[in-house]
C-alpha cells in the first residue's frame, strides 16, 4: 500500500513549525510499500499528532493523505476498519491496553479480530523471546510500563499489516530488551515486506531505515 502525505499541515502546529521548517509539514511526500521510514523530532513537534492523523485518529489539519490514492477522508465505517485490521499495525505512545484484561487477552483481541493471522501459540513464542512470559496472566494494568509496551507490540505483530507505526515504542526499554523487540519487529517486517513509520526523539539503530525525516 502506497501512502501519500500532500501539504499536510496540522491546524493547532501551524504557527509552530513554519517558524522553524519541516521534511514532513507542507511536503509532498510518497512512502512506498516496504519502505522503513524515521521520523525524528525533539518532545512536543508533533509525532503523536502525524501518527494519529496517519491512523485516521483525528482530522484537524489541512492538506491531503491518500491510502492506495483514496483520500484519507474518504475512507470510513467498514472500510477503515479493513485497513486497520488488514493493512495498517500500530503501536501507540500511550499504548492503549485494556487495564483490565489479562496481557494474553490484550493481545488475543487483536489476534482473532479477522481470520485469525498466527496460531495462539505465537504469543507464547513472542513473550518468552521478549522475557514477558511469566505476566502474560497478569492484568494489564498491574504490568510496569516496560512490560506494557513489550505487550503492545506483540499485540500489533498478531495482526495482518503492510504498514507498521510506531510512536516511540521503545521509551520504557532497555537497551538489551530494545534489541530482542527490534530484531522482533524487524524479521516481522521483512516477512510480510511490510513498511515501518517510527517515530523518535534521536538517531536511532534500531532498524535499518530507509530515510530519515526531520518533523
Ligand atoms: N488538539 C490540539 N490542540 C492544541 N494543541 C495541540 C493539540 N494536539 C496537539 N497539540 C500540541 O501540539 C504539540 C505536539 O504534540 P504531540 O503530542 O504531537 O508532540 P510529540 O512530538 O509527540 O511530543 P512528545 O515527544 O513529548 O510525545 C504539543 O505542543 C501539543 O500541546
Amino acid at each position: 500500500m502506497h501512502i501519500q502525505l500532500q501539504q499536510i499541515v496540522p491546524v493547532p502546529l501551524k504557527d509552530k513549525f513554519s517558524k522553524r521548517g519541516s521534511d514532513v509539514w507542507n511536503n509532498n511526500l510518497q512512502f512506498a510499500p516496504g519502505e522503513w521510514i524515521k521520523i525524528k523530532a525533539p518532545s512536543g513537534t508533533g509525532k503523536t499528532t502525524l501518527v494519529h492523523i496517519l491512523y485516521k485518529l483525528r482530522s484537524d489539519y489541512e492538506g491531503t493523505i491518500l491510502w492506495n490514492n483514496t483520500p484519507l477522508q474518504q475512507i470510513t465505517g467498514d472500510a477503515l476498519a479493513a485497513m486497520r485490521q488488514q493493512q495498517v499495525s500500530i503501536v501507540f505512545q500511550d499504548l492503549r491496553l485494556f487495564p483490565n484484561l489479562t496481557a494474553r487477552e490484550n493481545i488475543e483481541l487483536n489476534r482473532v479480530l479477522q481470520e485469525p493471522y498466527c496460531e495462539s501459540s505465537t504469543i507464547d513464542a513472542m513473550a518468552e523471546v521478549l522475557g514477558i512470559t511469566h505476566i502474560l496472566h497478569q492484568k494489564a494494568a498491574l504490568c510496569s510500563y516496560g512490560e506494557q509496551q513489550r505487550i503492545a507490540i506483540i499485540r500489533a505483530m498478531v495482526q495482518p499489516f503492510s504498514w507498521l507505526l510506531m510512536d516511540e515504542p521503545f521509551s520504557h526499554l532497555d537497551q538489551q530488551n530494545i534489541t530482542k523487540a527490534a530484531a522482533l519487529i524487524a524479521a516481522e517486517c521483512t516477512k510480510r515486506n511490510a513498511g515501518i513509520i517510527l517515530t523518535d526523539l534521536e538517531d536511532d539503530t534500531f532498524f535499518k531505515y530507509h530515510k530519515t525525516l526531520y518533523l
